[in-house]
């Protein structure tokens, strides 16, 4: 039996967890963190991470930027693995990530559905490809109106995985409009649309002379990401200190 703490367990993707846990006879919730407390739970919750006193095997972390210092610097000092799902990250965080896996096993991953993690080994197969051939490679994202970061760390992961297969050389564009001039070859375009309650939805283009490819991912439900997540705890519970990914959960 997996044993969890629940990091953010109060929000929309703590509770999803919540509740397929309660389904699963393989791991159990001991304790979550949140600093809002106005949700029931069938496991004592704190406010902060030092407060919490339960064993566990592993963290699951779905809560928000502020708060993944804070979590890391726990999980190091108690040699506790970590899922880190939180996106929005600063560049000073995820160099701090880096610091974390060499004391405890540390799973960091924008996106925890099977789909994504798919599109990011088949994107890097086009990109070598098109890139050469000069497509221009343009990324959407759309999610809904509760969303603070932009764009999401699912389609920085997206252009990562275009710009590593392409050489490297591509810089992300995030807004043309303070600039009056023509889209330069080495950018990967990246948009983000915010509205209702889109779960989550991206779609590279690959724009030709004359054609275009779109490859496109759409989350119907935040279910997906929730039973990844939670296949990712059970991976790392256990492990050795490190860093690790969904590509070490999934096997392709
Ligand atoms: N990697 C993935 O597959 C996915 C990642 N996400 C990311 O996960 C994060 C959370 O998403 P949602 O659940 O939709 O957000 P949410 O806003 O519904 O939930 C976040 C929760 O974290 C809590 N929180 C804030 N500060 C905290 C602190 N210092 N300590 C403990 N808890 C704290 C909030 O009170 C809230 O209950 C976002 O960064 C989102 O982009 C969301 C879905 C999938
Ligand atoms: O905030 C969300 O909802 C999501 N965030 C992740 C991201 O920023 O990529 C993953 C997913 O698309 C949902």
């Amino acid at each position: 039996m997996v044993k969890i703490i629940m990091h953010g367990c109060n929000g929309k993707m703590g509770q999803v967890i919540t509740r397929l846990v309660a389904e699963d006879e393989g791991a159990v919730i001991v304790a979550g963190i949140d600093t809002y407390t106005g949700i029931e739970n069938p496991y004592p919750v704190y406010k902060s991470l030092e407060e919490c006193e339960e064993e566990a095997d592993v963290v699951i972390d779905f809560s928000n930027a502020k708060a993944v210092d804070g979590l890391l610097n726990m999980c190091a000092d108690r040699k506790l693995p970590v899922v880190l799902c939180t996106t929005g990250l600063s560049e000073e965080q995820i160099a701090l990530v880096e610091e974390t896996a060499k004391k405890t096993a540390v799973l960091k991953s924008a996106n925890m559905s099977l789909g994504i993690n798919l599109l990011l080994k088949l994107l890097k197969e086009a990109a070598k490809v098109l890139a050469p051939a000069g497509y221009d490679m343009e990324i959407v994202e759309k999610h809904h109106n509760k969303k603070v970061d932009a764009p999401s760390g699912t389609a920085l992961a997206l252009a990562d995985s275009l710009n590593e297969a392409a050489g490297g050389v591509y810089e992300y564009k995030y807004d043309r409009s303070s600039e009056r001039v023509a889209r330069d070859k080495k950018e990967i375009g990246i948009s983000a649309v915010r509205g209702g309650t889109i779960v989550g939805e991206h779609e590279v283009l690959f724009a030709g002379e004359d054609e275009v490819i779109e490859f496109c991912h759409t989350a119907y439900s935040k279910a997906v990401f929730g039973k990844g997540a939670l296949e990712a705890a059970k991976f790392l519970a256990g492990k050795e200190a490190g860093k690790y990914d969904m590509s070490d959960v999934i096997q392709f």
